[in-house]
This record gives structure tokens, C-alpha cells and sequence, in this order.
């Protein structure tokens, strides 16, 4: 699903990491730990395409979702249409993502209105309707709160269920049965 092979990454001229492989199959989820500036975010960016690694090799699947600090939601439109929008090209079903995320109600209000929390949700919910193979998420439990946290620990367990993974960056401990916590020390 997810091969990367002796990856590093320079930014400036700072070594970030250097000889950096690690694989992830069907129903596997790895979380990355460490300290900030360690370089979580510069390895997601790589394996999401966004970041060329300065030596090694990527493959990732086609259809990669990725979850960065900005929703990607449109401000003007309404929670439903502006996820909507994206569901329909990526097939996927907007109403339930926003049920699994808890922000149905929300489905009228228009994005730019939403608060912190919510518009998280939202970008999760993204997320979920893109239905993509491999989820690469930068920090998702920024600004949930615990029911927040526990949806997503759910919308997490039913994607590798349904044979997905995931790589994701998170100062808090994401609550997901089967999940391995590893790399912290690989990344700092
Ligand atoms: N475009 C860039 N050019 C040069 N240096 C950069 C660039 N982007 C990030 N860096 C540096 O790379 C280092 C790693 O950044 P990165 O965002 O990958 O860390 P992180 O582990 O995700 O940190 P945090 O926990 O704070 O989110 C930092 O020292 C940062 O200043």
C-alpha cells in the first residue's frame, strides 16, 4: 500500500532523517511521534507526493487522502454542499461521513461559520467520503474534543477494517484498537 525505502530529507541544510524505510499494508496504521520540528509533517508531505525525498523511493497508492492544517472546504458554501462537492467526484457519501463525524445538523450552516472543532470534523469527514485507500493525516486531533477524538478513533478503525491504512502525525495518543505507535525516534 504504503512503501518507502531509504528515505531522507534535508531542509536547508539540516538533516532531518536519513535511511528511513518502512512499509504499511491493508489494515495497517502507523503514528508518528516526536518532537516538534523532528520532521512528522516533511515525512507525510513525502509519502502524500507533496515533498520530494532528497534520496530514496516512494510508491503509494492512487488514491491517497491527506489531512493537513488547512479543511480544503470551500468558506462561501454550506458544510453540505461544500462536502458534497468533493463526495461526488471521489464517489463518495457526504451525509455519512458527516453522521460519523457527529456534524449532520451542520449540513445547512455554511463552512466559514463553523468553529475550530467543526470545521475538523469536517475536513475529517472529507476524509472519510474520499475513499481513499491510504489516509496520511497531519495532526487530526487538532482542536477535537474527546467525542471529537473518540469519532475519529472510529472513522480510523472502520478504514483499516475495510482495509485501508494510515500514517499520521499526533502529539495525542489517537485511540485505535490494533494500531502500532512507532517512528517517534526515527523522525527526531
Ligand atoms: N519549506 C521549508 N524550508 C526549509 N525548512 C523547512 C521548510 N518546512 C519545514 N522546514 C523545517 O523542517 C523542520 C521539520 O519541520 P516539520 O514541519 O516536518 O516538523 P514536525 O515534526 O512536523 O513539527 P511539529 O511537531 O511542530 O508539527 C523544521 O525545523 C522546519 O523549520
Amino acid at each position: 500500500m504504503l512503501a518507502l525505502d531509504g528515505i531522507a530529507c534535508l531542509r536547508g541544510d539540516r538533516l532531518l532523517f536519513e535511511g528511513l524505510s518502512l512499509r504499511l499494508g491493508p489494515g495497517e496504521a502507523l503514528t508518528l511521534t516526536g518532537p516538534n520540528g523532528s520532521g512528522k509533517t516533511s515525512l507525510l508531505r513525502i509519502a502524500a507526493g507533496l515533498l520530494r525525498p532528497d534520496a530514496g523511493q516512494v510508491r503509494r497508492p492512487e488514491r491517497i487522502a491527506w489531512l493537513g492544517e488547512a479543511h480544503a472546504l470551500d468558506p462561501g458554501r454550506t458544510l453540505g454542499a461544500a462536502l458534497g462537492f468533493w463526495a461526488a467526484l471521489d464517489g463518495g457519501d457526504a451525509a455519512a461521513a458527516m453522521a460519523a463525524m457527529g456534524i449532520a445538523a451542520l449540513a445547512p450552516v455554511p463552512v466559514r461559520l463553523l468553529s475550530t472543532g467543526q470545521r475538523r470534523r469536517a475536513a475529517i469527514a472529507r476524509v472519510i467520503a474520499g475513499r481513499a485507500s491510504l489516509w496520511l493525516l497531519d495532526e487530526p486531533g487538532n482542536g477535537l474534543d474527546e467525542e471529537g477524538m473518540a469519532r475519529l478513533g472510529g472513522a480510523i478503525a472502520a478504514h483499516l477494517a475495510g482495509g485501508g491504512a494510515l500514517l499520521a502525525a499526533s502529539h495525542v495518543a489517537l485511540r485505535v484498537a490494533g494500531a502500532r505507535r512507532a517512528l517517534g525516534e526515527a523522525a527526531s
